[in-house]
Formats: structure tokens, C-alpha cells, sequence
């Protein structure tokens, strides 16, 4: 049995699309011309296709001009750098996407940092990465931008909150303790070093799992009546039969028992990076 309130990120983001459709068209009435993204996708990655398919597809609704750029997976780290610098020269391109991962031997560093910041939809340039931990105004990664969005939307004000972020990479964690910051929570950074997981997490009111390990965080380790929000994308296979099954870092029956919210795996936080993907698009488009 449930208590938890099932957060319906799919919702959220159907309804963040709805009015960026609407902001597209106002611009457009003022006299701008629509945004323009450009994906660039090197190698066949099966999982990359879809991520890219479904990011033109929800352009494409919202009146954003999409510009996909697939090479294979041979491209030189050279090449990838000589389109990206094209792509930084074309006033017709608003924001620039390039999907990760990158074949290995392509250091994904470089290209990002090849990116011009005012471009950087990703926000992962370093230089949006410091705009955002000094509290400038810059690209936020989409992630964790769609994980506040869905927080503020459910709880409201969440000053003073406790906060535990579990997990430090550069497009989750650390940019998700910034924002939760900039909201006044109080924030932990926990990772696979930290002493007494379970310890640290039953103290926290808002709860971000982004390990990347399949339902990691327990029911037992959580504060009744809590807000989960479960970054995690894990392909499992299915106990019974064939076949794989999405489940998020989060235990979810256990989890919904104990947190008053929390998002599912999938329908929570996946769709909300999406919106939150165009939501910087058409800021890139306004700011140019
Ligand atoms: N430069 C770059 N920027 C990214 O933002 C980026 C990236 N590379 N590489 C891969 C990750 C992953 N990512 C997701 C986006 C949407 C869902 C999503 O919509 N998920 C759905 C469906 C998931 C499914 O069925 O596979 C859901 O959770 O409900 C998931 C994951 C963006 N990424
Ligand atoms: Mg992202």
C-alpha cells in the first residue's frame, strides 16, 4: 500500500511544453524567428537514437527548429571540433546539443568546452558551471533544472529545507546541490565514499538519487513523509521471462510507503529534462 503521492513529472512536462509552444509563438509575433537547435550524434548508441528522437520530436512541437547533425562513429575528435565551431559561427543556431556519451576515443571535455557558453543549452560548459555554483544568470543542465522545477511545483517554498543530494557528477549532483542552494535548503552532498548512507539520508525532508545504481536507496532509509526525486535510468532484466525493465536509483514500493512524494521510473524526472531542454532553447533564442 502507498501512501506517498505519486509525482506526475510527465504532467509537469506536458504542461512546461504547452506554454513554451505558447512563448515560441508570442516571439515569433514580435517579429523573432523561431529557435533553432542543433543535436549533433556521433555512433549508432541504440539508447543515444532514442534520446535524440524523442528531443526533435518535442522541438518540433513546440515550434523549435531542430538541426540534426549524425556522424559515425570514426568522426576524429578534430572533425567533432570543426562542426561544433561551425555551429558556434551560424547565427541561424540558437543553442547547440551535443548528445553524450561520445565514442572514447573523443574526449567529451574538449568538446564541451568547445561549445560557446551563450549556446551551451546542456549547461555543462565550465563557464556555466560557474555562472550557476556563483549564482550568475547561465544554462543550467536540464536534469537537475527539471528535479527543481518538479520540487517548487509540489512543496512551494523549500527554504530551510534538509536536502541530501546522493551522487556528485557534473550533470547531476553537483549542479542539483547548487540550485538547492540557491533555494536556501540546507544541502548534503553524499557519494559512494560517504559514511552511513542510510544515516545521513533519514535526516533529509528532500531526497535527489542520481547514483546511477538500480534501487539503491531504500524505503528504511528515508524520513516519513519526505519528497523523493529518482534521477535514475537502469535497464534491469525482468525477474520473470525476457526482456528488460526501466527502474529508477530508488526502491519505489518500499519509498512510496514511507515519502509523502515521489517521482516514478520512468514518467517523473526523464520527461521534465526534456522541457527543461527547450525551456533553454528558447532562452538561448531570446538572449541572442
Ligand atoms: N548532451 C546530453 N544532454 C542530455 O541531457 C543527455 C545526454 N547528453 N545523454 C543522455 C542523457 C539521458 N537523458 C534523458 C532524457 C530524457 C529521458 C526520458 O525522457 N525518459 C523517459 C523515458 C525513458 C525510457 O523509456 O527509456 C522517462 O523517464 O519517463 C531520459 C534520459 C538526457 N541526456
Ligand atoms: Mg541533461
Amino acid at each position: 500500500m502507498s501512501l506517498g503521492q505519486i509525482i506526475d513529472g510527465k504532467a509537469h512536462a506536458l504542461r512546461l511544453r504547452a506554454d513554451i509552444a505558447q512563448a515560441v509563438i508570442a516571439a515569433q509575433a514580435a517579429g523573432a524567428r523561431a529557435p533553432a537547435l542543433a543535436v549533433v550524434l556521433v555512433g549508432e548508441d541504440p539508447a543515444s537514437q532514442v534520446y535524440v528522437r524523442n528531443k526533435i520530436a518535442a522541438c518540433h512541437e513546440a515550434g523549435i527548429i531542430s538541426i540534426e547533425h549524425r556522424r559515425d562513429a570514426t568522426l576524429s575528435q578534430a572533425e567533432l571540433l570543426a562542426l561544433v565551431a561551425e555551429l558556434n559561427r551560424d547565427r541561424q543556431v540558437d543553442g547547440i546539443l551535443v548528445q553524450l556519451p561520445l565514442p572514447p576515443h573523443i574526449d567529451s571535455a574538449a568538446v564541451i568546452s568547445a561549445i560557446a557558453p551563450d549556446k551551451d543549452v546542456d549547461g555543462f560548459h565550465p563557464v556555466n558551471a560557474g555562472r550557476l555554483a556563483t549564482g550568475l544568470d547561465g544554462f543550467v543542465p536540464c536534469t537537475p533544472l527539471g528535479c527543481l522545477r518538479l520540487l517548487e511545483a509540489t512543496l512551494g517554498d523549500i527554504s530551510g529545507a534538509e536536502a541530501i543530494v546522493i551522487g556528485r557528477s557534473n550533470i547531476v549532483g553537483r549542479p542539483m546541490a547548487s540550485l538547492l542552494i540557491g533555494a536556501s535548503a540546507t544541502v548534503t552532498v553524499a557519494h559512494s565514499r560517504s559514511r552511513d548512507l542510510p544515516e545521513l539520508t533519514r535526516r533529509a525532508d528532500i531526497v535527489v538519487a542520481a547514483v546511477g545504481r538500480p534501487e539503491m536507496v531504500r524505503g528504511h532509509w528515508l524520513k516519513p513523509g519526505c519528497t523523493v526525486i529518482d534521477v535514475g535510468i537502469n535497464r534491469v532484466a525482468k525477474e520473470s521471462g525476457t526482456g528488460t525493465r526501466l527502474v529508477g536509483d530508488v526502491a519505489f514500493a518500499e519509498a512510496a510507503d514511507v515519502a509523502a512524494h515521489i517521482t516514478p521510473v520512468p514518467g517523473g524526472v526523464g520527461p521534465m529534462t526534456i522541457a527543461c531542454l527547450l525551456e533553454n532553447t528558447l532562452k538561448a533564442a531570446s538572449r541572442a
